[in-house]
């Protein structure tokens, strides 16, 4: 049983999310969208190297395979870890919607331990749009992707302008991104679809 807070209900007049015309199609990978993001880059060694598929709607899925520098007791995922694991896959949600959002707030249930060696399959749903406000909820299951739910969140995402990068990020990384000859890396770099 979880006691959401209020202000993760969506109000009266928020609405269905709209899957863009230009999303990629169920079932395509979403790569990484910087390459040293903990949750999906490749470049960064201890990150959770999270592999995203777009789904039907405003859904994806993903799967996280639990290493040993994710550990928190012995042998098993720590708790932030996990969540960073729904976050990363709540927040590929605004790639189908092609809104830059941030996470505001983020409510995560622990319902299982989740051992050294698990894969976790993730599943995410944008629910609700309220102006900048996209509502978004997610399962991590284990032993499969119907297997019982080991971790849980609902989420609050906002709306933000490229700028939101640009001005609170430290310059050398985001220099060194600009940099990028790869025009399609440096603006999904900053969350921008192509
Ligand atoms: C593929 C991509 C993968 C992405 C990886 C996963 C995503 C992430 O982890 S992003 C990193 C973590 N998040 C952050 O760093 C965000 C830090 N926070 C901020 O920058 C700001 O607080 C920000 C941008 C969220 C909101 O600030 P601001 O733009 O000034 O919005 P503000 O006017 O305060 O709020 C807008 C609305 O959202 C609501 N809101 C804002 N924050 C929250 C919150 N934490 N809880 C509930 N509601 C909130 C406000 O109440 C307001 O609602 P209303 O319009 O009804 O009055």
């Amino acid at each position: 049983m979880s006691g959401r807070t209020t202000a993760l209900t969506p109000p009266a007049d928020a609405v269905k999310p709209e899957r863009h015309p230009d999303a990629p199609a169920p079932g395509e990978i979403i790569g990484t969208h910087y390459d040293r993001c903990f949750g999906c880059g490749d470049g960064a060694p201890h990150g959770l190297h999270l592999v995203t598929r777009a789904g039907e709607g405003v859904r994806v899925t993903a799967e996280f395979t639990v290493q040993e520098a994710h550990q928190g007791a012995p042998g098993l995922a720590h708790g932030g870890v996990l969540a960073s694991a729904l976050d990363e896959t709540l927040g590929t949600l605004n790639w189908l919607l092609r809104v830059i959002a941030v996470t505001g707030r983020l409510e995560t249930d622990f319902v299982r331990p989740v051992p050294v060696g698990t894969v976790l399959h993730l599943e995410a749903e944008a629910v609700a749009v309220a102006d900048r406000k996209i509502y978004s909820t997610a399962t991590g299951r284990i032993g499969g992707p119907d297997g019982p739910v080991a971790v849980r969140a609902d989420a609050l995402f906002i709306e933000v302008k490229v700028d939101h990068f640009m001005d609170n990020g430290r310059p050398a990384e985001i220099d060194a991104a600009l940099a990028d000859p790869d025009q399609l890396k440096v603006a999904r770099a900053f969350e921008v679809n192509p």
